[in-house]
């Protein structure tokens, strides 16, 4: 490996931003001396996702833009890749890892947005104000107390109580709903939410289902015909976690039926990429299901919030080093290192490596003072100060052992 490659003054690090990241991450990059940005307000795919990180230090994507193993093979200089967002399902964190690209998110900074929406999708969907509003743009006037009911004293089924279930969980409760959770992890419940034993007895009491669990390899189909059948006739689903979670067909059988009488679904199996915008799916055709466009963590508040909070994040580990909440890689908090040179190692955790790297800078008479180390089940992240003089030998000499994937300097 040539380590000047890595190694360069913030002014020459490009970073790419795509999906319309909010500019406060590019005025906060822009502020630390990281001048040297591209934005594109839409995903990228194909060949023109691999051209765009072809020469990219950092890329900052939001759920969109699949950032799969081979994308990360064509990035040979990438250093480090911000998810503005939540979900990081879209990259393929193991490789990321195994390249020594470390991986940052925004965990909580659209929760709230995520929690108003769907608020206010459970009124509207116990109101049958979905179906009311299709009819009236139509011409037709549904005036009907029929299938309407307040949200005081109706049951809500939170399946995934996380950072978005939670907050759902304590303002449901404020308009007199009980709540009900199930999680695949012990959680506190909040306020008078109570656990339910199953999933299965999650879906026979609740009125309202709300969904906020991860695209994970279990949550695939978490909700299909099995599942839809044990809710409650005449009750609701909605869906603002990731569109893999549901079966849409089964949900389109369940509403076809009127089984179920209604939903409200923000996230899809396949969304519209980039330069692909023909949205279809088995669900327009109803007037009681409310159609969002994956927009629950998208307002303004949020938008800004995770514009700074993930370019701060990208702005440590490239300025400082330490990858502190990192998703996919060994996590290290780091002091300044004023008056020092800053060398970062990424390798293979395998045996030897950190006292190799010793040896050749003790043999090199290069003085070690500060050194930490973290390390996964696959890697190991080695940080060593050392005075100024000595950084350029040092680094020559760390690039040298084996088993090493990624070294560099920080200016
Ligand atoms: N529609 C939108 O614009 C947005 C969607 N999201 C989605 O919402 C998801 C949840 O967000 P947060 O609440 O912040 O995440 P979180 O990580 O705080 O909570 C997720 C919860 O789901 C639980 N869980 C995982 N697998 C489960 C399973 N099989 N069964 C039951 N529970 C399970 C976890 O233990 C955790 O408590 C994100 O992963 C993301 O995919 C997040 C933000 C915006
Ligand atoms: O934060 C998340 O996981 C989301 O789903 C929001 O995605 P977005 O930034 O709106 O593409």
């Amino acid at each position: 490996m040539n380590p000047s490659r890595l190694s360069r003054p913030r002014s020459q690090l490009k970073a790419v931003l795509l999906e319309g990241i909010h500019p406060s991450a590019v005025e906060a990059l822009q502020r630390e001396g990281y001048t040297h940005i591209v934005t594109h307000p839409k995903a990228l795919a194909g060949a023109d996702l691999l051209d765009a990180v072809a020469d990219a230090h950092f890329l900052g994507i939001r759920s969109r833009t699949q950032v799969t193993g081979d994308v990360l093979r064509h990035a040979p200089r990438l250093t480090a890749l911000g998810c503005f967002c939540i979900g990081t399902n879209q990259v393929d964190l193991k490789t990321a890892m195994r390249l020594g690209i470390p991986v940052f998110n925004a965990p909580f900074s659209n929760t709230r947005s995520v929690a108003e929406l769907v608020l206010a999708e459970i009124i509207m969907l116990l109101r049958g104000i979905p179906e009311k509003n299709a009819i009236l743009h139509r011409g037709g006037w549904m005036k009907s107390a029929a299938d309407s009911y307040e949200a005081r004293g109706k049951t809500l089924g939170i399946v995934g109580y996380g950072h978005i279930g939670t907050q759902i969980g304590v303002l449901a409760e404020q308009l007199g709903m009980n709540v009900v959770f199930r999680d695949v992890e012990a959680r506190l419940p909040l306020g008078n939410a109570r656990e339910a034993a199953s999933l299965d007895e999650l879906l026979e009491v609740a009125d309202v289902v709300t969904l906020h669990v991860p695209e994970t390899p279990e949550t695939m189909n978490m909700i299909g015909a099995a599942q839809l059948a044990r809710m409650k006739r005449g009750s609701h689903l909605v869906n603002a976690s990731r569109g893999t979670v549901v079966d849409i067909d089964a949900l389109a059988a369940a509403l076809e039926s009127r089984h179920l009488h209604g939903a409200a679904i923000d996230v899809f199996p396949v969304e519209p990429q980039g330069n692909d915008p023909v949205f279809t799916s088995a669900l327009t055709r109803f007037d009681n299901v409310l159609l969002t466009p994956h927009i629950g963590g998208s307002t303004s508040e949020a938008q800004v919030n995770i514009g700074k909070e993930v370019a701060a994040k990208l702005i440590r580990y490239s300025s400082n080093g330490s990858t502190t909440s990192a998703v996919n890689f060994p996590e290290v908090a780091l002091p300044q290192h004023t008056g020092r040179s800053r060398l970062l190692h990424i390798h293979r955790n395998v045996p030897g490596v950190l006292a190799h790297v010793n040896e050749r800078l003790s043999a090199a008479g290069i003085n070690i003072a500060a050194q930490y180390l973290s390390t996964n089940e696959e890697v190991g992240y080695v940080v060593i100060d050392v005075d100024q003089e000595g950084s350029d030998p040092a680094l020559a000499e760390m690039c040298q052992v084996p088993d090493t994937i990624r070294c560099r300097i920080l200016y």
